[in-house]
Protein backbone atom coordinates (compact mmCIF):
# COMPACT_ATOMS: atom_id res chain seq x y z
CA UNK A 1 0.00 0.00 0.00
CA UNK A 2 1.30 3.33 -0.84
CA UNK A 3 2.62 5.30 1.75
CA UNK A 4 1.77 9.15 3.08
CA UNK A 5 5.62 9.93 1.70
CA UNK A 6 7.09 10.92 5.01
CA UNK A 7 10.06 11.66 2.71
CA UNK A 8 12.35 8.49 4.25
CA UNK A 9 10.81 5.92 2.61
CA UNK A 10 13.57 5.87 0.19
CA UNK A 11 15.75 4.32 3.11
CA UNK A 12 14.17 1.36 3.25
CA UNK A 13 14.35 -0.21 -0.47
CA UNK A 14 17.50 0.29 -2.07
CA UNK A 15 17.55 3.07 -4.68
CA UNK A 16 17.33 2.42 -8.50
CA UNK A 17 18.31 6.06 -9.28
CA UNK A 18 19.96 9.44 -7.59
CA UNK A 19 16.92 11.65 -9.10
CA UNK A 20 13.96 10.92 -10.73
CA UNK A 21 12.39 13.49 -13.67
CA UNK A 22 9.42 13.31 -14.78
CA UNK A 23 8.03 15.02 -18.06
CA UNK A 24 10.66 15.61 -20.73
CA UNK A 25 10.07 19.63 -21.71
CA UNK A 26 12.25 22.36 -21.29
CA UNK A 27 12.49 22.06 -17.36
CA UNK A 28 12.75 18.53 -17.14
CA UNK A 29 15.02 17.86 -19.77
CA UNK A 30 17.72 20.67 -17.96
CA UNK A 31 17.57 18.59 -14.68
CA UNK A 32 17.84 15.71 -16.00
CA UNK A 33 20.40 16.32 -18.20
CA UNK A 34 22.41 19.26 -15.74
CA UNK A 35 22.31 16.25 -12.96
CA UNK A 36 23.65 13.43 -15.34
CA UNK A 37 26.95 15.38 -16.40
CA UNK A 38 27.83 15.75 -12.99
CA UNK A 39 27.59 11.84 -12.83
CA UNK A 40 24.47 11.10 -10.78
CA UNK A 41 22.32 8.35 -12.07
CA UNK A 42 19.08 9.91 -13.22
CA UNK A 43 16.10 8.59 -14.46
CA UNK A 44 13.74 10.73 -16.99
CA UNK A 45 10.56 9.62 -17.22
CA UNK A 46 8.11 11.02 -20.60
CA UNK A 47 4.90 10.11 -21.92
CA UNK A 48 4.40 11.85 -24.91
CA UNK A 49 6.94 13.36 -27.58
CA UNK A 50 10.48 14.62 -26.15
CA UNK A 51 11.01 18.51 -26.13
CA UNK A 52 6.91 19.12 -24.75
CA UNK A 53 5.22 21.91 -25.10
CA UNK A 54 7.63 24.56 -26.17
CA UNK A 55 9.31 22.36 -28.83
CA UNK A 56 6.05 20.36 -30.11
CA UNK A 57 3.06 22.80 -29.57
CA UNK A 58 4.63 26.22 -27.90
CA UNK A 59 7.05 28.13 -28.57
CA UNK A 60 9.40 26.88 -32.07
CA UNK A 61 5.91 25.89 -34.10
CA UNK A 62 4.16 29.50 -33.05
CA UNK A 63 7.55 31.83 -33.75
CA UNK A 64 8.00 29.64 -37.14
CA UNK A 65 4.57 30.15 -38.24
CA UNK A 66 5.19 34.02 -36.98
CA UNK A 67 8.10 34.16 -39.59
CA UNK A 68 6.43 32.84 -42.23
CA UNK A 69 3.48 35.41 -41.47
CA UNK A 70 6.10 38.29 -41.22
CA UNK A 71 7.80 37.26 -45.00
CA UNK A 72 3.98 37.47 -46.36
CA UNK A 73 3.44 40.52 -44.72
CA UNK A 74 6.76 42.33 -45.92
CA UNK A 75 5.48 41.51 -49.31
CA UNK A 76 2.55 43.71 -48.79
CA UNK A 77 4.26 46.54 -47.41
CA UNK A 78 7.77 46.76 -49.53
CA UNK A 79 6.26 49.41 -51.73
CA UNK A 80 7.90 52.35 -49.19
CA UNK A 81 11.22 50.56 -50.07
CA UNK A 82 10.67 51.35 -53.92
CA UNK A 83 9.44 47.63 -54.41
CA UNK A 84 6.11 47.31 -55.63
CA UNK A 85 3.95 45.71 -53.24
CA UNK A 86 2.56 41.83 -54.01
CA UNK A 87 -0.39 40.36 -52.38
CA UNK A 88 1.46 36.75 -51.90
CA UNK A 89 0.38 33.64 -53.13
CA UNK A 90 -0.26 31.67 -49.43
CA UNK A 91 0.50 27.62 -49.71
CA UNK A 92 -0.83 27.05 -46.30
CA UNK A 93 0.00 23.33 -46.37
CA UNK A 94 3.57 24.90 -47.36
CA UNK A 95 3.87 26.88 -44.23
CA UNK A 96 2.26 23.79 -41.90
CA UNK A 97 5.29 21.79 -43.48
CA UNK A 98 7.59 24.72 -42.66
CA UNK A 99 6.40 24.59 -39.34
CA UNK A 100 6.96 20.96 -39.02
CA UNK A 101 10.45 20.80 -40.04
CA UNK A 102 11.45 23.66 -37.46
CA UNK A 103 10.29 21.44 -35.10
CA UNK A 104 12.28 18.25 -36.49
CA UNK A 105 15.22 20.26 -36.86
CA UNK A 106 15.69 21.33 -32.98
CA UNK A 107 13.89 18.20 -31.97
CA UNK A 108 17.48 16.48 -32.59
CA UNK A 109 18.64 18.46 -29.24
CA UNK A 110 15.78 17.43 -26.87
CA UNK A 111 16.05 13.63 -28.60
CA UNK A 112 16.05 10.57 -26.00
CA UNK A 113 19.11 9.62 -28.57
CA UNK A 114 20.85 12.43 -26.86
CA UNK A 115 19.98 12.38 -23.35
CA UNK A 116 21.31 8.87 -23.39
CA UNK A 117 24.27 8.98 -25.07
CA UNK A 118 25.54 12.30 -24.65
CA UNK A 119 24.25 12.93 -21.35
CA UNK A 120 23.83 9.12 -19.44
CA UNK A 121 20.38 9.65 -18.59
CA UNK A 122 18.37 6.71 -18.63
CA UNK A 123 15.10 7.25 -20.67
CA UNK A 124 12.15 5.95 -20.29
CA UNK A 125 8.78 6.30 -22.37
CA UNK A 126 5.65 6.01 -20.67
CA UNK A 127 2.97 7.38 -18.21
CA UNK A 128 4.62 7.80 -14.85
CA UNK A 129 2.64 7.63 -11.61
CA UNK A 130 3.88 8.23 -7.92
CA UNK A 131 3.39 5.80 -5.71
CA UNK A 132 5.26 7.25 -2.53
CA UNK A 133 7.52 10.21 -1.91
CA UNK A 134 10.40 8.05 -3.50
CA UNK A 135 9.01 5.83 -5.90
CA UNK A 136 7.75 6.04 -9.17
CA UNK A 137 6.29 3.71 -11.68
CA UNK A 138 6.57 3.50 -15.15
CA UNK A 139 5.56 0.55 -17.68
CA UNK A 140 4.77 -2.14 -14.45
CA UNK A 141 8.48 -0.66 -13.51
CA UNK A 142 9.46 0.52 -10.10
CA UNK A 143 12.21 3.44 -9.73
CA UNK A 144 13.21 4.60 -6.59
CA UNK A 145 15.07 7.28 -5.77
CA UNK A 146 16.21 10.12 -3.05
CA UNK A 147 15.21 12.99 -4.81
CA UNK A 148 12.03 13.24 -6.98
CA UNK A 149 11.81 16.70 -9.65
CA UNK A 150 8.31 17.23 -11.19
CA UNK A 151 8.03 18.43 -14.59
CA UNK A 152 4.82 17.94 -15.69
CA UNK A 153 3.98 20.96 -17.81
CA UNK A 154 0.76 22.33 -17.98
CA UNK A 155 -2.72 22.40 -20.31
CA UNK A 156 -4.54 24.49 -21.93
CA UNK A 157 -7.51 25.75 -19.65
CA UNK A 158 -11.30 25.48 -21.49
CA UNK A 159 -13.85 28.03 -19.70
CA UNK A 160 -17.10 26.65 -19.13
CA UNK A 161 -18.70 28.31 -21.92
CA UNK A 162 -21.78 27.23 -23.00
CA UNK A 163 -21.97 24.59 -25.55
CA UNK A 164 -18.07 24.63 -25.52
CA UNK A 165 -18.25 20.50 -25.60
CA UNK A 166 -20.81 20.99 -28.88
CA UNK A 167 -18.14 22.55 -30.93
CA UNK A 168 -14.54 21.38 -32.33
CA UNK A 169 -12.57 24.04 -31.10
CA UNK A 170 -8.33 24.12 -31.65
CA UNK A 171 -6.14 25.21 -28.78
CA UNK A 172 -2.12 24.72 -29.10
CA UNK A 173 -2.17 20.97 -29.36
CA UNK A 174 -3.87 20.96 -32.74
CA UNK A 175 -3.61 24.24 -34.36
CA UNK A 176 0.19 23.96 -35.94
CA UNK A 177 -1.89 20.38 -37.41
CA UNK A 178 -3.31 22.46 -39.56
CA UNK A 179 -3.15 21.96 -43.66
CA UNK A 180 -5.87 24.08 -44.50
CA UNK A 181 -5.92 28.09 -43.61
CA UNK A 182 -9.23 28.72 -41.63
CA UNK A 183 -11.04 31.22 -43.64
CA UNK A 184 -11.92 33.24 -40.45
CA UNK A 185 -10.56 32.26 -37.08
CA UNK A 186 -12.33 33.00 -33.83
CA UNK A 187 -9.70 33.78 -31.27
CA UNK A 188 -11.01 33.45 -27.10
CA UNK A 189 -8.48 35.83 -25.27
CA UNK A 190 -6.28 37.83 -25.94
CA UNK A 191 -2.97 37.14 -24.35
CA UNK A 192 0.37 36.03 -25.79
CA UNK A 193 -0.66 32.87 -27.46
CA UNK A 194 -4.32 34.55 -28.51
CA UNK A 195 -2.32 37.91 -29.91
CA UNK A 196 0.23 35.34 -31.85
CA UNK A 197 -1.79 33.32 -33.64
CA UNK A 198 -4.40 36.58 -34.19
CA UNK A 199 -1.77 38.65 -36.44
CA UNK A 200 -0.16 35.21 -38.27
CA UNK A 201 -3.14 33.56 -39.28
CA UNK A 202 -4.62 37.20 -40.78
CA UNK A 203 -1.51 37.74 -42.32
CA UNK A 204 -1.77 34.93 -43.93
CA UNK A 205 -5.32 34.89 -45.47
CA UNK A 206 -7.53 34.49 -42.59
CA UNK A 207 -10.31 37.16 -41.58
CA UNK A 208 -9.66 36.81 -37.20
CA UNK A 209 -12.05 37.87 -34.74
CA UNK A 210 -9.89 38.00 -31.34
CA UNK A 211 -12.43 37.88 -27.85
CA UNK A 212 -10.77 39.39 -24.49
CA UNK A 213 -12.50 39.80 -21.41
CA UNK A 214 -9.93 41.98 -20.21
CA UNK A 215 -7.81 43.77 -22.38
CA UNK A 216 -5.36 42.13 -25.12
CA UNK A 217 -1.95 41.63 -23.83
CA UNK A 218 -3.59 42.52 -20.65
CA UNK A 219 -0.15 41.83 -19.04
CA UNK A 220 1.79 44.14 -20.53
CA UNK A 221 2.60 48.30 -20.54
CA UNK A 222 -0.57 50.01 -21.49
CA UNK A 223 1.47 52.50 -23.55
CA UNK A 224 3.24 49.58 -25.53
CA UNK A 225 0.37 47.37 -26.19
CA UNK A 226 -1.34 50.58 -27.83
CA UNK A 227 1.39 50.59 -30.54
CA UNK A 228 1.00 46.90 -31.27
CA UNK A 229 -3.00 46.79 -31.36
CA UNK A 230 -2.29 50.45 -33.95
CA UNK A 231 -0.73 47.84 -36.23
CA UNK A 232 -2.87 45.12 -35.58
CA UNK A 233 -5.81 46.92 -36.32
CA UNK A 234 -3.87 47.77 -39.21
CA UNK A 235 -3.39 44.71 -40.71
CA UNK A 236 -7.36 44.01 -40.38
CA UNK A 237 -6.79 42.14 -36.66
CA UNK A 238 -11.08 42.65 -35.32
CA UNK A 239 -10.11 42.79 -31.55
CA UNK A 240 -13.74 42.83 -29.09
CA UNK A 241 -12.18 43.75 -25.27
CA UNK A 242 -13.94 43.35 -21.99
CA UNK A 243 -16.23 40.92 -24.23
CA UNK A 244 -17.36 37.37 -23.07
CA UNK A 245 -18.21 34.62 -25.03
CA UNK A 246 -21.22 33.60 -23.22
CA UNK A 247 -22.50 30.83 -25.71
CA UNK A 248 -20.64 28.50 -28.81
CA UNK A 249 -22.71 26.40 -31.23
CA UNK A 250 -21.98 24.55 -34.42
CA UNK A 251 -23.12 26.37 -37.55
CA UNK A 252 -22.62 25.21 -40.94
CA UNK A 253 -18.92 24.16 -40.78
CA UNK A 254 -18.07 26.17 -38.24
CA UNK A 255 -18.67 27.79 -34.79
CA UNK A 256 -21.21 30.41 -33.68
CA UNK A 257 -19.77 32.51 -31.19
CA UNK A 258 -22.50 34.92 -28.85
CA UNK A 259 -20.88 37.87 -26.41
CA UNK A 260 -22.12 39.27 -23.21
CA UNK A 261 -22.02 42.48 -26.12
CA UNK A 262 -22.72 42.60 -30.02
CA UNK A 263 -24.13 40.68 -32.49
CA UNK A 264 -22.85 37.27 -32.67
CA UNK A 265 -20.33 36.10 -34.83
CA UNK A 266 -19.77 33.20 -37.01
CA UNK A 267 -16.46 31.87 -38.14
CA UNK A 268 -14.97 28.62 -39.73
CA UNK A 269 -12.87 27.94 -36.84
CA UNK A 270 -12.19 28.66 -33.22
CA UNK A 271 -9.11 28.96 -31.39
CA UNK A 272 -9.24 28.43 -27.16
CA UNK A 273 -6.96 30.60 -25.89
CA UNK A 274 -7.49 31.60 -22.06
CA UNK A 275 -4.41 30.80 -20.56
CA UNK A 276 -2.90 27.09 -18.84
CA UNK A 277 -4.26 24.81 -15.93
CA UNK A 278 -3.08 21.95 -14.08
CA UNK A 279 -4.78 18.67 -13.88
CA UNK A 280 -2.72 15.41 -11.94
CA UNK A 281 -5.64 13.33 -11.30
CA UNK A 282 -4.42 9.71 -11.20
CA UNK A 283 -0.90 11.00 -11.20
CA UNK A 284 -0.70 9.73 -7.21
CA UNK A 285 0.54 13.12 -5.75
CA UNK A 286 -1.21 12.73 -2.78
CA UNK A 287 0.69 9.14 -2.29
CA UNK A 288 4.11 11.47 -1.89
CA UNK A 289 2.23 14.16 -0.15
CA UNK A 290 2.53 16.83 -2.98
CA UNK A 291 -0.22 19.39 -2.46
CA UNK A 292 -1.72 20.68 -5.91
CA UNK A 293 -4.58 22.72 -7.31
CA UNK A 294 -5.79 23.96 -11.16
CA UNK A 295 -2.94 26.52 -10.31
CA UNK A 296 -0.47 24.53 -10.13
CA UNK A 297 2.32 22.74 -7.47
CA UNK A 298 2.25 25.47 -4.52
CA UNK A 299 6.78 25.56 -4.39
CA UNK A 300 8.69 27.63 -2.17
CA UNK A 301 11.84 29.57 -3.59
CA UNK A 302 13.69 26.40 -3.78
CA UNK A 303 10.78 24.73 -5.56
CA UNK A 304 10.32 22.10 -2.87
CA UNK A 305 6.64 21.03 -2.45
CA UNK A 306 5.09 19.96 0.32
CA UNK A 307 6.99 17.04 0.72
CA UNK A 308 10.72 18.77 0.44
CA UNK A 309 12.09 15.82 -1.01
CA UNK A 310 9.77 16.29 -4.27
CA UNK A 311 10.40 19.29 -6.12
CA UNK A 312 8.17 21.02 -9.15
CA UNK A 313 9.49 23.11 -11.90
CA UNK A 314 8.15 24.52 -14.94
CA UNK A 315 4.78 24.98 -15.89
CA UNK A 316 3.38 22.58 -13.44
CA UNK A 317 4.02 24.38 -10.43
CA UNK A 318 2.57 28.10 -9.36
CA UNK A 319 4.12 30.68 -11.15
CA UNK A 320 5.75 32.10 -14.40
CA UNK A 321 5.28 29.97 -17.31
CA UNK A 322 8.21 30.60 -19.78
CA UNK A 323 10.52 28.30 -21.57
CA UNK A 324 13.75 30.21 -20.03
CA UNK A 325 11.73 29.88 -17.04
CA UNK A 326 11.08 26.32 -16.83
CA UNK A 327 14.89 26.08 -17.72
CA UNK A 328 16.45 28.23 -15.03
CA UNK A 329 13.68 26.25 -12.43
CA UNK A 330 16.46 23.13 -13.78
CA UNK A 331 19.60 24.43 -13.14
CA UNK A 332 18.41 25.24 -9.86
CA UNK A 333 17.30 21.54 -9.77
CA UNK A 334 21.53 20.85 -10.57
CA UNK A 335 22.65 23.01 -7.97
CA UNK A 336 20.74 21.80 -5.44
CA UNK A 337 20.76 17.93 -6.10
CA UNK A 338 23.69 17.75 -7.59
CA UNK A 339 25.94 20.08 -5.55
CA UNK A 340 24.08 20.42 -2.25
CA UNK A 341 23.82 24.60 -3.05
CA UNK A 342 20.67 25.69 -1.62
CA UNK A 343 19.72 28.15 -4.76
CA UNK A 344 16.36 30.17 -4.74
CA UNK A 345 14.54 31.08 -7.90
CA UNK A 346 14.84 34.99 -7.98
CA UNK A 347 12.38 36.57 -10.72
CA UNK A 348 13.53 40.34 -9.98
CA UNK A 349 14.88 40.13 -13.58
CA UNK A 350 12.61 37.74 -15.18
CA UNK A 351 11.87 38.56 -19.19
CA UNK A 352 8.95 38.28 -21.30
CA UNK A 353 8.67 38.62 -24.70
CA UNK A 354 5.69 38.52 -27.16
CA UNK A 355 6.44 38.02 -30.40
CA UNK A 356 3.51 40.13 -32.24
CA UNK A 357 5.00 42.74 -34.94
CA UNK A 358 6.19 45.05 -33.57
CA UNK A 359 7.76 42.73 -30.56
CA UNK A 360 6.55 43.61 -26.97
CA UNK A 361 8.86 43.10 -24.28
CA UNK A 362 9.75 43.31 -20.90
CA UNK A 363 11.91 42.38 -17.95
CA UNK A 364 11.76 43.01 -14.07
CA UNK A 365 8.78 45.26 -12.95
CA UNK A 366 6.06 46.66 -15.01
CA UNK A 367 5.75 50.72 -14.44
CA UNK A 368 2.04 49.92 -13.06
CA UNK A 369 3.64 47.10 -10.52
CA UNK A 370 6.51 49.60 -9.72
CA UNK A 371 4.20 52.74 -9.14
CA UNK A 372 2.15 50.53 -6.43
CA UNK A 373 5.06 50.03 -4.66
CA UNK A 374 6.91 53.02 -5.10
CA UNK A 375 4.26 55.82 -5.41
CA UNK A 376 6.45 59.23 -6.72
CA UNK A 377 9.75 57.55 -6.05
CA UNK A 378 9.66 56.22 -9.25
CA UNK A 379 10.91 58.04 -12.56
CA UNK A 380 10.42 57.10 -15.92
CA UNK A 381 13.44 57.33 -18.72
CA UNK A 382 12.03 56.91 -22.16
CA UNK A 383 14.02 56.99 -26.15
CA UNK A 384 12.18 56.66 -28.93
CA UNK A 385 12.98 54.91 -31.86
CA UNK A 386 12.51 57.70 -34.20
CA UNK A 387 15.84 58.95 -32.79
CA UNK A 388 17.39 55.57 -33.30
CA UNK A 389 19.25 56.03 -36.88
CA UNK A 390 19.01 52.01 -37.72
CA UNK A 391 15.42 52.26 -37.51
CA UNK A 392 14.86 55.56 -39.15
CA UNK A 393 17.33 53.74 -41.95
CA UNK A 394 15.02 51.11 -41.83
CA UNK A 395 12.36 53.34 -42.56
CA UNK A 396 10.51 51.19 -39.59
CA UNK A 397 10.69 53.38 -36.43
CA UNK A 398 7.28 53.15 -34.42
CA UNK A 399 8.03 52.42 -30.82
CA UNK A 400 9.91 53.34 -27.98
CA UNK A 401 12.10 51.74 -24.80
CA UNK A 402 10.97 52.83 -21.59
CA UNK A 403 13.05 52.68 -18.38
CA UNK A 404 11.40 52.64 -15.20
CA UNK A 405 13.74 53.52 -11.72
CA UNK A 406 13.93 54.55 -8.71
CA UNK A 407 16.78 56.91 -8.45
CA UNK A 408 19.47 55.75 -10.36
CA UNK A 409 18.50 51.78 -9.55
CA UNK A 410 16.47 49.93 -12.53
CA UNK A 411 13.66 48.41 -11.87
CA UNK A 412 12.11 47.18 -15.22
CA UNK A 413 12.66 48.05 -19.04
CA UNK A 414 9.51 47.86 -21.52
CA UNK A 415 10.30 47.52 -25.50
CA UNK A 416 7.74 47.71 -28.31
CA UNK A 417 9.58 47.58 -31.74
CA UNK A 418 11.46 45.18 -34.08
CA UNK A 419 13.13 42.70 -32.12
CA UNK A 420 12.76 44.11 -28.66
CA UNK A 421 13.45 40.93 -27.36
CA UNK A 422 16.91 41.17 -28.53
CA UNK A 423 17.54 44.47 -26.15
CA UNK A 424 16.57 43.43 -23.34
CA UNK A 425 19.87 41.64 -22.00
CA UNK A 426 21.85 44.39 -20.56
CA UNK A 427 19.19 45.95 -18.94
CA UNK A 428 18.56 42.09 -16.98
CA UNK A 429 22.00 42.34 -15.86
CA UNK A 430 21.26 45.85 -14.49
CA UNK A 431 18.57 44.72 -12.52
CA UNK A 432 19.92 41.97 -11.46
CA UNK A 433 22.74 44.20 -10.34
CA UNK A 434 25.42 42.91 -12.77
CA UNK A 435 25.21 46.08 -14.96
CA UNK A 436 23.95 49.83 -14.23
CA UNK A 437 23.10 52.26 -16.30
CA UNK A 438 26.27 54.19 -16.37
CA UNK A 439 28.08 51.34 -17.53
CA UNK A 440 25.03 51.13 -20.30
CA UNK A 441 25.23 54.30 -21.16
CA UNK A 442 29.31 54.39 -21.56
CA UNK A 443 29.50 51.41 -23.61
CA UNK A 444 30.98 51.41 -27.04
CA UNK A 445 27.56 50.35 -29.14
CA UNK A 446 28.34 49.11 -33.10
CA UNK A 447 26.84 52.01 -35.08
CA UNK A 448 24.38 51.73 -36.77
CA UNK A 449 22.42 49.28 -34.56
CA UNK A 450 18.90 49.44 -32.45
CA UNK A 451 21.04 48.55 -29.20
CA UNK A 452 22.45 52.09 -29.38
CA UNK A 453 18.57 53.00 -27.62
CA UNK A 454 19.96 51.15 -24.59
CA UNK A 455 23.31 53.56 -24.80
CA UNK A 456 20.64 56.15 -25.53
CA UNK A 457 18.76 55.33 -22.36
CA UNK A 458 21.57 54.53 -19.97
CA UNK A 459 22.86 58.02 -20.81
CA UNK A 460 19.56 59.63 -20.11
CA UNK A 461 19.48 58.39 -17.08
CA UNK A 462 22.46 60.06 -15.81
CA UNK A 463 22.83 62.65 -17.96
CA UNK A 464 21.52 65.32 -15.37
CA UNK A 465 24.90 64.41 -13.33
CA UNK A 466 27.08 64.32 -15.93
CA UNK A 467 25.83 67.97 -17.12
CA UNK A 468 25.21 68.86 -13.38
CA UNK A 469 26.31 71.70 -11.43
CA UNK A 470 29.33 70.07 -9.76
CA UNK A 471 30.56 68.79 -13.08
CA UNK A 472 29.88 72.41 -14.61
CA UNK A 473 31.48 74.22 -12.09
CA UNK A 474 34.59 71.96 -12.31
CA UNK A 475 34.80 72.17 -16.41
CA UNK A 476 34.60 76.35 -16.17
CA UNK A 477 37.67 75.94 -13.04
CA UNK A 478 39.71 73.89 -15.34
CA UNK A 479 38.77 76.12 -18.84
CA UNK A 480 39.82 79.45 -16.49
CA UNK A 481 43.00 78.50 -14.72
CA UNK A 482 44.36 74.95 -15.73
CA UNK A 483 43.96 74.45 -19.60
C1 LIG B 1 1.54 28.40 -28.28
C2 LIG B 1 2.55 28.63 -27.20
C3 LIG B 1 3.60 29.49 -27.44
C4 LIG B 1 4.56 29.70 -26.46
N1 LIG B 1 5.58 30.55 -26.72
C5 LIG B 1 6.52 30.78 -25.78
C6 LIG B 1 7.61 31.62 -26.05
O1 LIG B 1 7.74 32.18 -27.14
N2 LIG B 1 8.53 31.83 -25.08
C7 LIG B 1 8.42 31.22 -23.86
O2 LIG B 1 9.29 31.43 -23.03
N3 LIG B 1 7.39 30.40 -23.57
C8 LIG B 1 6.44 30.16 -24.51
N4 LIG B 1 5.42 29.31 -24.24
C9 LIG B 1 5.37 28.64 -22.92
C10 LIG B 1 6.30 27.42 -22.90
O3 LIG B 1 5.98 26.58 -24.00
C11 LIG B 1 6.15 26.65 -21.59
O4 LIG B 1 6.33 27.52 -20.50
C12 LIG B 1 7.18 25.53 -21.50
O5 LIG B 1 7.13 24.71 -22.62
C13 LIG B 1 6.93 24.69 -20.25
O6 LIG B 1 7.92 23.71 -20.16
P1 LIG B 1 7.80 22.58 -19.02
O7 LIG B 1 8.97 21.69 -19.20
O8 LIG B 1 7.57 23.21 -17.72
O9 LIG B 1 6.46 21.79 -19.39
P2 LIG B 1 6.11 20.94 -20.70
O10 LIG B 1 6.89 21.37 -21.86
O11 LIG B 1 4.63 20.95 -20.78
O12 LIG B 1 6.63 19.48 -20.33
C14 LIG B 1 5.95 18.63 -19.46
C15 LIG B 1 6.13 17.22 -19.96
O13 LIG B 1 5.72 16.31 -18.94
C16 LIG B 1 5.13 15.20 -19.56
N5 LIG B 1 4.31 14.50 -18.56
C17 LIG B 1 3.28 15.01 -17.85
N6 LIG B 1 2.77 14.09 -17.03
C18 LIG B 1 3.51 12.97 -17.21
C19 LIG B 1 3.47 11.67 -16.64
N7 LIG B 1 2.57 11.32 -15.72
N8 LIG B 1 4.37 10.76 -17.07
C20 LIG B 1 5.30 11.08 -18.01
N9 LIG B 1 5.38 12.29 -18.57
C21 LIG B 1 4.50 13.23 -18.17
C22 LIG B 1 4.34 15.80 -20.70
O14 LIG B 1 4.05 14.85 -21.70
C23 LIG B 1 5.27 16.90 -21.19
O15 LIG B 1 6.09 16.50 -22.26
C24 LIG B 1 4.45 29.06 -25.20
C25 LIG B 1 3.38 28.18 -24.96
C26 LIG B 1 2.45 27.97 -25.94
C27 LIG B 1 1.33 27.01 -25.66
N1 LIG C 1 5.87 34.77 -26.20
C1 LIG C 1 5.68 34.09 -25.08
O1 LIG C 1 6.46 34.10 -24.14
C2 LIG C 1 4.47 33.23 -24.97
C3 LIG C 1 3.69 33.01 -26.09
C4 LIG C 1 2.57 32.22 -25.95
C5 LIG C 1 2.29 31.66 -24.72
N2 LIG C 1 3.08 31.89 -23.65
C6 LIG C 1 2.74 31.31 -22.33
O2 LIG C 1 1.67 30.40 -22.48
C7 LIG C 1 0.75 30.56 -21.43
C8 LIG C 1 -0.65 30.61 -21.95
O3 LIG C 1 -0.87 31.76 -22.77
P1 LIG C 1 -2.35 32.31 -22.97
O4 LIG C 1 -2.26 33.45 -23.91
O5 LIG C 1 -3.30 31.19 -23.24
O6 LIG C 1 -2.71 32.72 -21.49
P2 LIG C 1 -2.91 34.10 -20.70
O7 LIG C 1 -3.43 33.69 -19.37
O8 LIG C 1 -1.71 34.92 -20.74
O9 LIG C 1 -4.05 34.86 -21.53
C9 LIG C 1 -5.35 34.35 -21.60
C10 LIG C 1 -6.29 35.49 -21.90
O10 LIG C 1 -7.58 34.94 -22.06
C11 LIG C 1 -8.53 35.81 -21.48
N3 LIG C 1 -9.73 35.03 -21.17
C12 LIG C 1 -9.87 34.07 -20.22
N4 LIG C 1 -11.11 33.55 -20.25
C13 LIG C 1 -11.78 34.20 -21.25
C14 LIG C 1 -13.10 34.12 -21.77
N5 LIG C 1 -13.98 33.25 -21.29
N6 LIG C 1 -13.43 34.92 -22.81
C15 LIG C 1 -12.53 35.79 -23.32
N7 LIG C 1 -11.27 35.92 -22.85
C16 LIG C 1 -10.89 35.14 -21.83
C17 LIG C 1 -7.82 36.36 -20.26
O11 LIG C 1 -8.39 37.59 -19.85
C18 LIG C 1 -6.39 36.52 -20.77
O12 LIG C 1 -6.15 37.79 -21.31
C19 LIG C 1 1.14 31.77 -20.66
O13 LIG C 1 1.63 31.32 -19.43
C20 LIG C 1 2.23 32.42 -21.45
O14 LIG C 1 3.25 32.90 -20.61
C21 LIG C 1 4.17 32.67 -23.76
Amino acid sequence: MASPGNGKEWIDVKRTHDLIVIGAGSAGLTAAGGCAQFGLKVALIEKGPMGGDCLNTGCVPSKALITAARRAQAMRESAKYGIANVDPAIDFKAVHDHVQAAIAAIAVDDSQERFEEEFGVEVFRGTAQMIDGSTIEVNGQRLKAPRICLALGSKPFIPPVEGIGDVPYLTNETIFGLTERPNHLAIMGGGPIGMEMAQSFRRLGSEVTVFERGTVFGKDDPEAVAVVKAKLEHEGVVMHERTDVVKVSPVGGGVRIETDSGDPVEASHLLVATGRTCDFTGFGLENGGVEWSPRGIPVDARRRTSNKRIYAIGDCRVGPRFTHASGYEGSLIVLQVALGLPSKADYKALPWVTYSDPELGHVGMTEKDAREKYGDKIAITRQDFAGNDRARAENDAHGFLKVIRKGKKILGVTVVGPHAGELLLPWSLAIGGKANAFAIGGAIVPYPTRSDISKQAGFAVWEPTIFGNTAKRWAQFRAKYLL
